[in-house]
């Protein structure tokens, strides 16, 4: 697939580091761009997607001190595929802990998918810290989110083929919970099933990811490390429903950032997302900017949604 035209240039990261967060976790992050510049944080999705170079080039580097951040397991962010002290509210706070770590008083925040949720909630427990919000396939760990993409009858109708992969480590008579059952496997001692189930479950996501999908992006889901932290960290926050205490949790606080400035960026045909939570949210949320992009689908590789997501990008410069 072509790569968009809109993306900044390709460049090096000039600060790495590892913060330590607890007694088990050390986080992985990175800066780029302008070091004195205006800070924004790239969260990624999955949860255990982890950040890539790729990430950095959403921003103008003369303009933006780029911060890219693996969350807990994910990427370069130590134990790998950890599920211990794992948490969307531990999440939070690693934020918090690496914004007073770098001495930022507020950063803008970008994030798709997972990394939508995880802004929004970030967002929502410290407004004050939020300059603007750029989101892109909105997730909000609904049941009826969960149950769409990864239980039969919603996303296997339209990627039947992908879907019959997804389902072959499963035993019949426990097909009516994958997430469950997903979890048994990924958590359980049989680390050849550990990492078969992995591939299955990276697979069915990187298989639905884009209207045209790209065999690199596929590829990644057969590497044993990235298949493993991203499926065992993604099933344990949906096995745990995101670790909020209701399902509505993210819309019943759009009142804390409905002042903040705001654009949400959602792929008319997400499968892995589907345009429901995006269109829910921006009706609770008007003034936030919203835009569907006729010709994508959920990734942020979208060239459609790409170009969208860097115009949001230099739009927030001048805050
Ligand atoms: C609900 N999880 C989807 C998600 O957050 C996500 N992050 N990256 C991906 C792909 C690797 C499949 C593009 O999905």
């Amino acid at each position: 697939m072509p790569e968009s035209p809109a993306l900044y240039p390709k460049i090096a990261a000039t600060d790495e580091g590892f913060l330590k967060v607890s007694d088990i976790h050390t986080l992985y992050y990175e800066q780029s761009g302008n070091l004195q510049g205006k800070p924004v944080i790239y969260l990624h999705g999955g949860p255990g997607g982890g950040v890539s170079a790729h990430d950095r080039r959403y921003f103008d580097p003369e303009v933006y001190r780029i911060i890219l951040l693996d969350q807990r397991g994910a990427g370069k962010s130590t134990p790998t595929a950890c599920l211990e002290d794992n948490n969307t509210w531990a999440l939070v706070a690693d934020i918090e802990k690496l914004r007073e770590h770098l001495k930022i008083e507020k950063w803008v925040v970008f994030g798709g998918s997972w990394g939508s949720t995880l802004s929004l909630v970030y967002a929502q427990e410290h407004p004050d810290r939020v300059k603007a919000l750029i989101l892109r396939g909105i997730f909000m760990l609904r049941q009826s989110e969960l149950k769409w993409f990864y239980e039969q009858g919603g996303a296997s109708n339209i990627f039947p083929d992908a879907w019959d992969e997804y389902v072959k480590p499963i035993p019949e008579n426990e097909r009516d919970n994958f997430i469950a059952a997903y979890h048994k496997r990924l958590t359980g001692s049989d680390e050849e099933e550990r990492i078969r189930c992995a591939k299955a479950w990276s697979t069915w996501e990187c298989s639905t990811s884009k209207l045209y999908v790209d065999p690199a992006e596929i590829a990644k889901a057969s590497e044993d490390i990235w298949a493993l932290a991203f499926a065992r960290i993604e099933c344990h926050y949906f096995f745990n429903k995101g670790f909020f205490k209701t399902e509505t949790h993210i819309l019943d606080n759009v009142d804390k950032i409905r002042h903040i400035p705001a654009t949400i960026v959602q792929g008319r045909y997400d499968v892995v997302c589907p345009a429901t939570s995006a269109w829910e949210l921006h009706k609770v949320w008007p003034e936030a900017k919203f835009e569907f992009m006729a010709d994508a689908g959920h990734s942020a590789k979208e060239l459609a949604t790409t170009a969208r997501l860097v115009k949001a990008a230099d739009e927030y410069k001048t805050l």
